[in-house]
């Protein structure tokens, strides 16, 4: 044990969990928990996807409540009946879902969780000061519906902030942030631990946990398999802990050019669109080229046009001019997603619960929204009746190939937890063998285990035929699928490079617009793209 771990765990504890047991259904999503948090520690919580992480922690915020156990703030045991209570005790929560109003402005999110008889100027002028304090920019007056994934999460913080809790909760806060964005936290988070608040930190990316964490609790299947001190642990021993196994190493052959003549499945050409909001980014001609076999990939800081480029690409903002966005060489521009899935392509966005998947529909009925058009004689019959067992059957299939964990046979979206319904979202693209997948940040939020087998599914995608273009904030995930990256800033799209040609470095590099040549696309095999970068 490290000294300063050491010193933390014997600490009087701040938050004490002991036995703590939930139950749905059949399912024991917690059995018998515990775990002690130490004032001034930031303590990991780990486990693969539905270990039960986000239960507990919705019990220690009074979303849910335990079946058994007990809870102990300070010694005392306390009931948590809501999250009212347990901000009244001092815990603060940042959800993995935002639980933000898109038609408000930041300020005014922020105000309705105050719940105070404060003007706004004055809560927008504390945001702004808490904001400044903690290193995380914000704009009070913006609406959030116009903002990026990584800024309305920064809003999360601060109106946690705001409420001065002593314990902040934290479900996966950088699996939307880029590089930079990650270091900016983590030095808010070292800045909150030196003034002595504890945080509770869920994450499945084990190189942060081991930089920042003092101590560890990991969940496999809702029981505490272990408590270790991350420092004294390889990412590989702390993944090999939460999944029980060794994690699946990505498996690439590289990829050749494309023979002379073979057709672009997606090809881009001088896409440029205005502003489509007060706050969104203008595209500025866009060109791009996909083909079969490959995987591309789009890295970009959050807010550079990544949205509307996945808006665009997947026909849920068609365009005005058709010859722009061509799918196996039809012209698409100004089809909408379920044209464009006649053709061909699949779409995983960003945004699982509400975009991805209706959260209160079950997954059989989720599965229709997305089929129905391009597989109508699969799933409707002769007078638009549903035909519940060929979807059941899928349903199914996409639940062992992905090995998404689930309560029931067919659940509504919103009972699965965050990983598996990303695995069950990108399973129902998967299993149609589209032509083309284009995919926004296709395993955020997704464990180590599951990640590994997403990136393999979409190396063998592209390996049996398809194009797929990936946008993506992790570089690393990019490097490691792609075989040619762009970088999208401010709204336009620098040329492809090969992605064994380039680092990390120079990817940020780009990634601040340090990129000299814009407007082209090169395939693989063509030279002299990496020096120009
Ligand atoms: N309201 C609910 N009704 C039924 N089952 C639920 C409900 N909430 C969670 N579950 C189930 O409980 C299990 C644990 O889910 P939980 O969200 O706690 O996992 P997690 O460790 O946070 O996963 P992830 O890393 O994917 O977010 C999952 O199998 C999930 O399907």
């Amino acid at each position: 044990m490290t000294d300063a771990a050491a010193t933390k765990s014997q600490l009087p504890a701040l938050l004490k969990v002991e036995g703590i047991t939930k139950v749905f259904g059949a399912l024991k999503a917690n059995d018998c928990v515990d775990l002690d948090i130490a004032p001034g520690e930031i303590h990991a919580l780990l486990g693969e996807n539905g270990a039960g992480k986000s239960t507990l922690v919705k019990m220690l915020f009074g979303s849910l409540h335990p079946d058994a156990g007990s809870i102990l703030w300070r010694g005392q045991p306390v009931t948590i009946a809501n999250p009212m209570q347990a901000r009244a005790l001092g815990i603060g929560m940042v959800f993995q879902h935002f639980s933000l109003f898109e038609s408000l402005s930041a300020a005014e999110n922020i105000a309705l969780s105050l719940g105070a008889d404060v003007p706004l100027a004055q809560i927008a002028a504390e945001a702004q000061r808490v904001s400044v304090e903690y290193g995380l920019p914000i704009h009070p007056d913006r609406l959030v519906g116009e903002l990026s994934v990584g800024e309305r999460q920064r809003i999360e913080i601060v109106r946690c902030l705001l409420q001065k809790p002593e314990l902040i909760i934290l479900d996966e806060p950088t699996s939307v942030l880029t590089p930079q964005e990650a270091d900016r936290l983590f030095a808010t988070l070292d800045k909150l631990r030196g003034e002595g608040k504890s945080i509770l930190y869920i994450s499945h990316r084990l190189e942060e946990v081991q930089r920042l964490c003092d101590r560890a609790t990991v969940l496999r299947h809702g029981k505490v398999v272990a408590h270790c001190i991350p420092q004294q642990e390889t990412a590989n021993s702390l993944a090999t802990m939460m999944v029980g196994e060794e994690i699946h190493r990505i498996e690439r052959a590289s990829v050749s050019a494309p023979p002379a003549g073979t057709e672009p499945v997606l090809e881009i050409d001088g896409l440029s669109q205005p502003p489509t909001g007060p706050f969104s980014v203008p595209l500025e001609n866009i060109r791009l080229q996909v083909y079969p076999g490959e995987v591309v990939g789009i890295a970009g800081i959050a807010g550079n046009g990544q949205s509307e480029f996945y808006e665009a690409v997947s026909g849920e903002r068609p365009q005005s001019s058709s010859s722009t966005i061509r799918i196996r060489g039809t012209e698409a521009g100004r089809l909408g997603p379920s044209g464009r899935r006649r053709l061909g392509a699949a779409f995983s966005p960003e945004e699982r619960l509400g975009h991805g998947a209706v959260p209160s529909f079950p997954l059989s009925q989720n599965l229709l929204l997305s089929r129905h058009a391009s597989d109508s004689s699969t799933y409707l019959g002769p007078l638009g009746t549903i035909r519940g067992g060929a979807l059941g059957r899928t349903l199914e299939r996409i639940v062992k190939a992905l090995d998404v964990r689930k309560s029931g046979r067919d659940p509504v979206a919103a009972s699965l937890s965050g990983g598996n319904l990303q695995k069950l979202i990108l399973g129902r693209e998967f299993d149609r063998s589209p032509a083309l997948l284009i995919a926004n940040q296709p395993t955020w939020g997704v464990d180590a285990g599951a990640a590994a087998r997403i990136r393999q599914e979409i190396i063998d995608l592209a390996r049996a035929g398809a194009g797929v273009l990936v946008i993506s904030q992790d570089l690393d995930e990019l490097l490691e699928i792609a075989d040619r990256i762009a970088v999208m800033s401010d709204g336009t799209l620098s040329k492809t490079v090969p992605a064994d040609t380039v680092t990390r470095e120079t990817l940020g590099l780009m990634m601040g617009g340090a990129a000299p040549e814009r407007h082209h696309d090169q395939r693989i095999g063509q030279p002299g793209e990496a020096g120009e970068i």
